[in-house]
């Protein structure tokens, strides 16, 4: 996306092909990263949180195909750091949950995705509902599955487990996201019809949720804030490599 670095507004599209709009949600943070709680205190994670969000979006906002991108979260520094970096930030779904600081679970992550592809409908972009905590993800991977992604329908980016969800792409006009994230989310995407996709994107794949991924991450190299996040809590992070 061509933006102004101050504004994050989107400047005329440099590319053709640029229509894509990427939604993300983020939890709040108090509840954050629960796997990574041994390995990191909860000022730390929250800040790898943020540092991940905007460093996945950063490398996909960076795609000429990008023209706008949203966070849905209920937590004010979330939406905060992410309006700061340009994005449309989308208020939190009602959720059936009484306590207003518990996540919704994988339903609030759902509910939320729903909601980001709801306000952008009807506006002709394609919609990549990413997992935000990719900071190992280049802005050539998110071309790359993008354009291998069925021009009408939905497609799925399985994460590094085969397991979970990375990405789920929506291409064409009238297609639901109807996003199925949660266990065995990237088999029961594929069972409701979404075309896996195959390519070799391993910074895409890597969704960070345990020590052992902050480490691959590492390994692949991470974008500037995760590196910095890490760096000052006193990980490991050796001589690392920037992300290509
Ligand atoms: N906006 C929003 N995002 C959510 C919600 N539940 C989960 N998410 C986000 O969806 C992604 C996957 O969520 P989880 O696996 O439940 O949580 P996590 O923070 O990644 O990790 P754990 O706490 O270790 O499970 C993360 O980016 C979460 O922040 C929700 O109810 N609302
Ligand atoms: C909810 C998902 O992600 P996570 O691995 O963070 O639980 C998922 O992959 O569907």
């Amino acid at each position: 996306m061509t933006t102004s670095p101050h504004t994050g507004t989107p400047a005329a599209p440099d590319d053709p092909d640029s229509r894509v709009h990427v939604v993300l949600a983020v939890k709040n943070l108090a509840g954050a990263k629960s796997r990574l709680a041994t390995a990191l205190p909860g000022s730390r994670r929250a800040d790898l949180v943020v540092a991940m969000l905007l460093d996945t979006a950063t490398a996909a906002a960076s795609s000429s195909l990008v023209v706008g991108w949203s966070v849905v979260t209920p937590d004010p520094r979330v939406a905060d750091a992410a309006a700061r970096a340009g994005a449309t930030t989308v208020s939190e779904p009602d959720s059936p949950v009484s306590d207003p600081t518990a996540p919704g679970g994988v339903d609030g992550l759902n509910r939320a995705l729903s909601a980001a592809h709801d306000a952008v409908r009807g506006s002709g972009v394609d919609v990549v509902a990413l997992a935000a905590d990719l900071p190992a993800l280049t802005t050539a991977e998110f071309d790359a599955a993008y354009r291998a992604a069925t021009p009408t329908g939905r497609s799925v980016v399985a994460d590094h487990t085969g397991l979970g969800t990375s990405a789920l792409v929506v291409r064409g006009s009238g297609v639901d996201l109807r996003p199925l994230f949660g266990p065995d989310s990237a088999a029961r995407h594929v069972s409701s019809g979404a075309v896996a996709l195959t390519g070799s994107w391993p910074g895409l794949r890597l969704d960070v949720d345990t020590e052992d991924d902050v480490r691959r991450a590492v390994a692949l190299g991470v974008g500037d804030r995760t590196l910095a996040v890490l760096t000052n809590a006193g990980w490991p992070v050796g001589e690392h490599r920037s992300r290509q």
